[in-house]
């Protein structure tokens, strides 16, 4: 299908071109230098905007560019929502993908990872949404329990004076609890495919009232292992229910199969050779052979606990090797994967939400979606298995424009992946430097 691509780039405008020059400006500017140094220093401050980043966007058709919450037209508590909870301005993708949504029309939104799509198909859903009708409207289908208990407090969040009721929705929790909330009220429901299925099946997640699905990481909700959960739960919602499909990573078989549930959807994407970000810097430590890996981490332990850090291992079991071999020779670090008893999980999560924790070793189960701003350097113990994880790993760092590392362990039989990577995007991954704490 032949779609007119408008592209629409947005080159950086320099800090010192806002002052353009002016000696009487000189005053304002050094107060605002002074503003940023410190907002800078605290790092969960949230009024960054990624639109002064280069980004290069490419939409099917012309879009408006809408640039301030205010010009939206959105419901007046969910301003004071979005506003209180620390966005003051629209990042690139959230001043093109909200409006099309609200407009309530079906759209896929691809941007680079941590650039703000979460608030894109949140704010989607708290507009959509009658207030006075107490029943499930919304459906935000996430691949992991994380993910989809993260996506449910940005809800209650931005929604803070929308008096909203939003369940989440997830394996490893008491069936009674989903059934006392789905049956109580909750109008958006953010959820796993198994225990959302299960629910729709028992009839106790009604899906008469719901007019929008949102598929949060879309290529995993549609790849072998979620498909056809994701389409026997689509077969329940209404004729017509608005769609909205995202993710940092869209392949074009992807794309191919949305056709099959979406209507001429507004679709914003982004070219593979855009979907790295400049502000995340990628190394590679040659370490020969899977044994000197060990010994490079433990070296690399100080710069891991310089902010915080996830270190992602292929499998379960190596998650718990490694842990262990970093407990042994005295390392303090946390680790976590999916099969570990949901209570422990959430512990973990709390643990290295707040700070308590700085070293955390897991799987893919952390790839994708799960905002900590305070993670800036990611390791890839292993190499992922597939191109599109390598993107949402190392963008669990350098969020919404922060500074970020990723740093690869490869092995001689890993180069071939890497290069492979590198080509793939067109990116750099450079040997990692010596001051590589400097970076971070
Ligand atoms: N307009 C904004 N102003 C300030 N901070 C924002 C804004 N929008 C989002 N953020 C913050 O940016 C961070 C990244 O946002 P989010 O998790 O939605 O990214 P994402 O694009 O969904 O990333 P991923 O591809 O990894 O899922 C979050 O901490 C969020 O609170």
């Amino acid at each position: 299908m032949n779609e007119p691509i408008v592209k629409l780039q947005y080159i950086n405008i320099t800090k010192m071109q806002e002052f353009n020059g002016s000696h009487q400006h000189f005053e304002q500017m050094e107060r605002k230098v002074k503003e940023e140094t410190k907002a800078a220093a605290d790092s969960t401050k949230k009024d960054k905007s990624l639109d002064d980043t280069e980004m290069v966007i490419e939409a099917s058709e012309e879009l408006e560019v809408v640039k301030s919450f205010d010009e939206l037209g959105i419901r007046e508590e969910l301003i004071r929502g979005i506003f209180s909870y620390g966005f003051s301005k629209p990042s690139a993708v959230q001043q093109r993908a909200i409006l099309p949504i609200t407009k309530k029309r079906d759209v896929i939104v691809q941007s680079q990872s941590g650039t703000g799509k979460t608030c894109v198909f949140t704010v989607g859903a708290l507009q959509a949404i009658d207030l006075q009708l107490r029943e499930p409207q919304v459906l935000i289908l996430s691949p992991t329990r994380e993910l989809a208990e993260q996506t449910q407090k940005v809800c209650l969040a931005l929604g803070d004076y929308m008096q909203v009721k939003v369940h989440c929705c997830i394996g490893g929790r008491n069936v009674n609890e989903d059934v006392t909330k789905l049956e109580h009220g909750t109008q958006i429901v953010s959820g796993t495919p198994g225990r959302v299925f299960d629910m729709i099946q028992r009839r106790t997640l009604k899906t008469t009232s719901i007019k929008m699905l949102v598929l949060d990481e879309a290529d995993e909700m549609l790849n072998q292992g979620f498909k056809d959960q994701v389409y026997d739960i689509y077969r329940y919602l209404p004729y017509g229910t608005q769609c909205v499909v995202v993710s940092a990573t869209l392949p074009q078989e992807i794309l191919d199969m949305t056709n099959k549930f979406m209507n001429d959807p507004v679709k914003i994407l982004v070219k593979r050779d855009e979907l790295t970000l400049d502000g995340i810097k990628q190394f590679f430590v040659a370490v020969e052979k899977d044994d000197y890996k060990f010994e490079t981490l433990c070296d690399l332990y100080d710069t891991l606990t310089i902010t915080q850090a996830v270190i992602f291992c292929n499998k379960k079991s190596r998650v718990e090797w490694l842990a262990k071999q970093m407990r042994d020779a005295n390392f303090t670090v946390s680790y976590m994967h999916g099969s570990m008893p949901q209570k422990e999980r959430d512990a973990i999560m709390t643990e290295f939400r707040a700070g308590q924790s700085r070293v955390l070793i897991t799987t893919d189960v952390w790839g994708r979606g799960l905002d900590v701003q305070q993670v800036s350097l990611v390791i890839c113990y292993d190499l992922p298995q597939n191109r599109e994880l390598y993107i949402h790993r190392i963008g669990r760092s350098g969020r919404f424009g922060r500074k970020g590392v990723a740093i690869n362990f490869v092995t001689n039989e890993d180069v071939r992946i890497l290069r492979d990577i590198e080509q793939y995007y067109s990116t750099q991954i450079d040997e990692m430097p010596m001051n590589v704490a400097e970076l971070i």
